[in-house]
């Protein structure tokens, strides 16, 4: 746990795109900070950091690392804490075996993952693997509610510098598909508890009783949600899509949140596979399972382990001419929607297929209108809103839209993104009962073998938190503020007897709407259109959902928001942008040594981290930190120093070296602090004078592949020398 030799500030090692961002941005902010006296410390989150801490027994004493997600997990309960949180990678099945061999091969004599364990000790590794897998980092550290919007310098450089929006056509044929019976949406029933209580979920088959979960314990006054999706009419739902799909001449693609629905998604994304290849699966099924397929990998997986079959494989391309085209995630490469589950989440696809007018890559290389299957219907009319808004009235005018802020119930894995220890796909016909420890049964519900029944649930106090934040930033801003709840559906009903009572005991009823997530989509979008302003207050999903939708269409990447969690015990997590890691910049940078990450994020993460501090600990330095980086981000937009994303041109090391630069002229200028001025001037000027050749030295190395070490564990040393490229920074920088 934290003590005296804590950091002030922890900025966290991560994966993939921001990773390597950080090899190059991460000595500038220490050797800052450090003239105000912070010191700024790494906690490794990664994928492979997260793997080595969980076996120390199959690792040499060197080789051992701390549990840093554990510890994190502790300090954000922590009133000092201050911590910058960069995304990290939330591992499918195949990211994480992929990760295991590469530690493997640098020598960490990891076990496999087991994929059908029959051994208690086989067991107990593949129950190691699942804590590590899926979402596993973020809902540990948010302990506090979601504050994300774009910072006004950075609207307003999008609003005078509009980005490439896609046309909307009336006649566009893109459509959003969800199931209309039998899905979570239908099927939910939500209670709030009146006291503490403990519960226990069961399966009542014919063969008696099985415990599914037990002791799971809730607080007075928790929302706890029941619900299912029933495998047989989601599998009818799919072959109807599928069919619909091809005779509409479009393109077929799934979007699912596969990484933080951990247990529900990768199961439905398993009936996609197994539905577009029913013919193979119904002839060779049993031959495949013992090749060791599992649908829920998807079809790359599935097609290394048949690649042996010639009979199976001519199987799958006669299916293929039977199908619909479907969408690629790379069509030079034949990477389809279908073949690994994380390649396509849904709160970075969709957004990107709208902002390019409902186009999505076909296997020709081409662009398509395409038909987006969201199964579940909680969240889809968002999508299908949007979509049908834009064929209506045509694409979104970023010079003249207003924009759509968030606050997002997220604190304590609130909703269905903390509903995984409590999800189950049912093994046999029967009724899942949730019964409380005073015998009451809470839910029930009738299922069959095979459907996802989940439940999700809500703590009081982050709830009454979220409410007191949307009141603040109402307040703060005066702007359209809109809950988005559905009082017809279950949960939202329960979350609007909390949130109605607040309101009105703080007199402020009049300020805020409600309406369910259909409408206020239409009602947000409305009022962005007109150039004015709206917080969207809403549940964990669509906090996620929105803070890429919105982003995406106003400011082309949702990599520069600002991503504030005030944590209820008193600290502050920043995190830095509200997007992910970006698989694709990885492969960029590997093989022609140009990384197209932009790093707006982290400096907005870093400014208010800075402000945070100084609050806390009365350093005015910090403060001083603070303004200047604000200062210094909006030197990069206002003099288009953001990285490019085309090889030869300035990438995200150059825009580290302006940012520096632009840090240390706002350092040297100020006269708040005269020692901070002091120090910085001749730092500024020796940035100033080294700038050609600091410039001609970070572009000489582009256009020829990197050699960082590994992908998800990359070598320190070779990570530093490529993205620490010019002498003459690195000097100055120390
Ligand atoms: N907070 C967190 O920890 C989060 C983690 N993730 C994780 O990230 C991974 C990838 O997720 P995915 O859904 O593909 O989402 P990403 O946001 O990583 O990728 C979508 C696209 O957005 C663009 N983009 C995102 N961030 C930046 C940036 N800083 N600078 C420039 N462009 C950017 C890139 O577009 P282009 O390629 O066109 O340049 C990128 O390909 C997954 O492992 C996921 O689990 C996802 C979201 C949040
Ligand atoms: O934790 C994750 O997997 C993704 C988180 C995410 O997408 C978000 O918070 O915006
Ligand atoms: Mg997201």
């Amino acid at each position: 746990m934290s003590d005296k030799n804590t950091p002030d500030i922890i900025y966290t090692k991560v994966d993939e795109a921001p990773e390597l961002a950080s090899a190059s941005l991460l000595p500038i902010v220490r050797k800052f900070a450090q003239a105000a006296g912070i010191s700024v410390g790494t906690k490794d989150i990664s994928l492979a950091g997260r793997i080595l801490a969980t076996f120390p027994e199959a690792l040499t004493e060197e080789q051992r690392q701390s549990d840093d997600l554990a510890w994190l997990g502790d300090y954000v309960k922590t009133p000092q804490a201050n911590v910058i949180k960069l995304p990290n990678i939330s591992a499918s099945v195949p990211q994480l075996v992929a990760a295991v061999r590469e530690l493997q091969g640098q020598g960490y004599a990891l076990p496999d993952y087991p994929e059908e364990p029959k051994t208690d000790e086989g067991k107990a590794v593949r129950a190691k693997y699942d804590s590590i897998k899926g979402s596993a980092v973020n809902p540990v550290l948010r302990e506090g509610n979601s504050d994300r919007r774009a910072a006004a310098a950075v609207k307003k450089f999008a609003q005078n510098n509009p980005h490439r929006m896609g046309e909307w056509t009336a006649d566009s044929k893109t459509r959003v598909a969800s199931m209309s019976e039998g899905d979570f949406f239908s099927n939910e029933v939500s209670a709030t508890l009146p006291k503490a209580a403990t519960a226990k979920i069961v399966l009542e088959g014919a063969d008696g009783e099985t415990v599914l979960k037990d002791g799971v314990s809730y607080p007075e006054g928790t929302v706890v949600d029941a619900t299912y999706m029933s495998a047989d009419k989601l599998d009818a739902f799919l072959a109807e899509e599928i069919k619909k799909t091809k005779d509409e001449g479009v393109l077929f693609s799934l979007h699912m949140k596969a990484t933080m629905m951990k247990v529900s998604d990768p199961i439905i994304f398993g009936h996609a596979v197994k539905e577009w290849l029913k013919p193979v699966f119904e002839k060779y099924g049993d031959k495949m399972k013992s090749l060791g397929v599992d649908p829920a990998s998807g079809m790359g997986d599935l097609l290394e382990r048949v690649k042996g079959e010639p009979e199976i494989l001519a199987a799958i391309e006669e299916v293929r001419d039977q199908r619909p085209p479907m969408y690629m995630v790379n069509s030079d490469k034949g990477i389809t929607n279908l073949h690994v589950p994380s390649d396509v989440i849904i709160d970075a696809s969709m957004p990107a297929l709208i902002r390019a007018g409902g186009k999505g890559w076909g296997p020709d290389n081409k662009e398509h209108d395409c038909v987006c299957v969201i199964p579940d219907s909680s969240y889809a009319p968002v999508y299908d809103a949007t979509i049908e808004y834009f064929k209506a009235n045509g694409k979104l005018n970023p010079a003249t839209a207003g924009t759509v802020q968030n606050i997002g119930l997220m604190a304590q894995k609130a909703e269905e993104y903390g509903s995984h220890p409590t999800t189950f796909e049912i093994p046999n016909d029967g009724t899942v009962k949730m019964v409380l420890d005073d015998g009451t049964v809470l839910h029930s519900h009738d299922v069959k073998k095979g459907d996802i029944w989940r439940s999700a649930s809500a703590r009081k106090a982050p709830i009454e938190d979220w409410v007191n934040l949307a009141i603040d930033r109402q307040k703060a801003t005066g702007y359209r503020a809109i809950f988005w709840l559905d009082e017809t559906r279950a949960h939202d009903a329960e979350l609007i007897s909390y949130v109605k009572p607040i309101l009105e005991a703080k007199g402020v009823a009049d300020k805020f709407e409600i309406m369910a997530p259909r409408e206020a989509t239409i009602a947000s979008l409305e009022t962005i259109t007109k150039g004015e302003n709206t917080i969207a207050i809403t549940g964990n999903v669509l906090r996620d959902y929105l803070t890429d939708l919105f982003p995406i269409l106003e400011l082309a990447t949702s990599a520069k928001m600002l991503s504030i969690v005030k944590l209820m015990q008193g600290g502050g997590l920043f995190e830095t942008g509200a997007g992910g890691s970006a698989p694709k910049h990885v492969q960029q940078l590997v093989e022609e040594n140009h990384l197209r990450w932009d790093s707006l994020g982290e400096f907005c993460a870093l400014g208010e981290s800075f402000k945070f501090f100084a609050d806390q600990t009365d350093n005015a330095k910090a403060r001083v930190l603070g303004e200047t980086v604000e200062t210094a981000t909006q030197g990069i937009l206002d003099n288009d120093r953001s990285p490019s994303r085309k090889v030869g041109e300035p990438d995200n090391r150059a825009s580290h070296y302006w940012f520096a630069r632009y840090w240390a002229e706002a350092l040297a200028a100020q006269g708040d602090d005269t020692e901070l001025a002091a120090e910085f001037a001749p730092i500024a000027k020796a940035l100033a004078e080294g700038e050609a050749k600091i410039v001609a030295e970070l572009a000489e190395v582009q256009g020829k592949p990197a050699d960082i070490g590994g992908y998800y564990h990359a070598d320190p040393k070779k990570l530093a020398a490529v993205m620490r490229p010019s002498e003459t920074l690195n000097a100055i920088i120390g």
